[in-house]
């Protein structure tokens, strides 16, 4: 039975869970469960501290879990992400206020709180920076109002936070971070069963990135057609029993749809028509 790690917290515990039931997996009801066995798809799922996660994997413990590139980082575990998820998307800087530094140089004899401790030890002594780490929980941007430190190293997505702390990111983006599947460094990567529940999240990454479209058009504009919507190996098409004209089918970035039925209609293209993947294999 494949043992998985979920995050049972924070910002990748809702998006992991509704992932996994999309692929078809069983997934808690009540946030007290801890652990959860889906028989019918033979795995065994525990909820753990999105900090914990690559711990237990790189123990081998359990085959694989789901956590953020940052918290793999800084837990130094050994593990590896092998496939990228896409959600709990956000950059790792430092922040300060105004006027105290503009790059990691000038850090140096300075207090940086993070809760990423591991990390930031490592890109200042990388940057050649002398300077102390204090590590604190959550809520690091209140540590330069209470005198803590002087800068702090943390999550950034849209800035909010820091804005409403008067602080300001500077420097260059210490790393960028999403939801990651890892697995122990080493591991075999041709495990069947790890293969199979990969393939099933990656089903569930294409039916939300793509969706199908379908068109009619005349024989004499298919190339062109065709070559905007190339589709992921080439595009299907059939002969319509109207003369002259061709079904085409092919599917398309979700992002770009709107633009690409706007481009067919000039080109003479009718009866354009997307649909939602629900599921895939690729
Ligand atoms: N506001 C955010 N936007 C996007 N991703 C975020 C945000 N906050 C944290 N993350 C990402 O979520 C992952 C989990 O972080 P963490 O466990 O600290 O979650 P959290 O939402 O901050 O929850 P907690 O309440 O436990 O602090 C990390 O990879 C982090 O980069
Ligand atoms: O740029 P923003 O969109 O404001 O998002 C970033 C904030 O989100 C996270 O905080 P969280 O709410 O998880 O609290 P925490 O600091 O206690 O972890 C992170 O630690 C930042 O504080
Ligand atoms: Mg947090």
């Amino acid at each position: 039975m494949l043992r998985i790690a979920v995050p049972n917290k924070g910002s990748l515990s809702g998006p992991a869970t509704a992932m996994l039931h999309e692929a078809g997996y069983r997934q808690r009801k009540e946030s007290k469960e801890l652990v959860l066995v889906d028989s019918a798809n033979d795995v065994e799922f525990f909820y753990l501290r999105p900090r914990d996660i690559a711990i237990y994997v790189s123990s081998g413990k359990l085959d694989i879990g789901i956590t953020g590139r940052d918290l793999l980082l800084d837990s130094g575990a050994n593990a590896e992400e092998i496939l990228q998820l896409g959600f709990a998307r956000s950059t790792f800087r430092y922040a300060a206020r105004p006027g105290t530094a503009t790059q990691v140089a000038d850090l140096g004899g300075m207090t940086v709180a993070t809760s990423y401790e591991g990390v930031v030890a490592k890109h200042l002594a990388d940057s050649g920076v002398d300077a102390s780490v204090v590590h604190l929980d959550g809520a690091v941007e209140t540590a330069i109002q209470l005198g803590v430190a002087q800068v702090i190293a943390d999550v950034v997505e849209t800035g909010t936070s820091l804005r409403n702390a008067g602080l300001e990111a500077f420097g260059e983006p210490i790393m960028e971070s999403e939801a990651v599947v890892v697995r122990r460094t080493g591991a075999d990567p041709a495990e069947p069963k790890v293969q199979q529940f990969l393939r099933r999240l990656q089903g569930v990454l294409v039916a939300r990135r793509y969706v199908m479209m379908d068109y009619d058009i005349r024989v004499e504009q298919v190339e062109k057609a065709v070559a905007l919507t190339p589709g992921l190996e080439s595009p299907t098409v059939s002969p319509l029993h109207h003369e002259g004209w061709v079904a085409v089918r092919a599917m398309v970035p979700t992002a770009d749809a709107q633009q690409i039925m706007d481009q067919l209609y000039d080109l003479g293209a009718r009866a354009i028509l997307t649909t939602g993947i629900h599921a895939a294999r690729l």
